[in-house]
């Protein structure tokens, strides 16, 4: 999805990245680490266009974008989330929330359900100041903006920084979900619900309790493994479901088929892949397949996150 090649980057005449080559699969978490000022933000910004490297190369979805001006890495799919958050303080949630996807000329459709169901505090607060809000819910603030413009990669830079652990657990959970994306929703089980559904929409008489109940089961155990990604469109389900059994068969198979393409876009939604600079040891663990450590502008070391030992922690990151 992204590979850096040899990029050096020199900012105010100081050599700030010297040679740094990463390479991020698609649809995984990569975690950037390394002490403070070893060149972490300043790698990040050179993803985004911020800074210009004086050499090596980024390719983004096997296009060489070094060259290309920021707001065009935007279009091409690059979610930004920078360290503090940058939010609008006297603009409102809700503004702040679509300034990223109406600055690119994107009208937010599904992506909004969806986030919402990730940060639900947001859909509470659209009309307030985006000042007004916690640390925490400015942060998800910035994620939502983010996510908005549907990206296929989301960058983030230090998102646990100065937020009480309930909001990072959140944010954590978050992370997860985008990176599993519809295609980990146990496929298996909602191909057959999907199947079922429509059997429920042809059936001629009114359907069988048997299948009813099968389907019932169905819904349950997709929202138990795998559909917390999308709590608000499986209330939603259910509820149209217990609709079904309650109307009588015409009205019921209608509402079958609204069921039947929901289930069908969640199981074609597609998955994330992100980058993130953390400091934050133990979160970093838990969410990266991959890391690399920066020192003083330059990678020091790099594999799985099960590579992360004690002892590379100690060298590397340790103050
Ligand atoms: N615009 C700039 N001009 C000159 N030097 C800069 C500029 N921005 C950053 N630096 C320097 O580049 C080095 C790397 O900074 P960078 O912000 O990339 O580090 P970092 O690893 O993200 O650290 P932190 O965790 O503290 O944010 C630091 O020594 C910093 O002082």
């Amino acid at each position: 999805m992204l590979s850096i090649k040899n990029l050096c980057v020199s900012l105010d005449g100081s050599r700030i990245l010297r040679d740094v080559s990463i390479d991020v699969p698609e649809n995984q978490v990569f975690c950037l680490m390394g002490r403070n000022g070893v060149g972490k933000t300043t790698t990040l910004k050179s993803i985004v266009g911020i800074h210009r490297p004086t050499s090596g190369c980024i390719i983004f979805k096997g296009k060489d974008i070094s060259q290309m001006p920021a707001e065009d890495r935007a279009r091409a799919g690059i979610g930004y989330v920078p360290q503090g958050r940058g939010i609008f303080p006297h603009l409102t949630v809700e503004e702040n929330l679509f300034i990223g996807a109406i600055a690119q000329g994107k009208k937010p459709g599904r992506s909004l359900e969806r986030i919402y169901s990730l940060f639900p505090i947001l859909k509470d607060f659209l009309s307030r100041k985006g000042g007004m809000l916690s640390g925490g819910q400015q942060q998800q603030l910035s994620i939502a903006r983010a996510l908005l413009t549907e990206p296929d990669l989301l960058i983030l830079d230090e998102p646990t920084e100065g937020i009480q652990p309930n909001i990072i657990d959140q944010i954590g959970d978050a992370l997860k979900l985008l990176r599993r994306g519809g295609h980990h929703n146990e496929p298996g089980l909602m191909a057959e619900a999907v199947q079922l559904l429509k059997k429920l929409r042809d059936e001629s008489d009114y359907p069988e309790p048997a299948l009813i109940e099968k389907l019932s089961d169905d819904i349950n155990e997709m929202r138990r493994v795998g559909a917390e990604r999308n709590a608000a469109a499986f209330t939603e389900l259910s509820r149209t479901f217990e609709a079904i059994r309650q109307k009588g068969p015409h009205e019921g198979n209608l509402l079958g088929e609204e069921i039947a393409n929901a289930l069908d876009q969640l199981h074609s939604e597609k998955s994330m892949t992100i980058l993130l600079v953390e400091q934050y040891l133990d979160f970093c663990k838990e969410l990266a397949d991959n890391f690399a450590i920066l020192d003083r502008g330059s990678v020091v070391a790099r594999g799985s996150v099960n590579e992360l030992t004690d002892e590379v922690v100690r060298e590397h990151l340790t103050v």
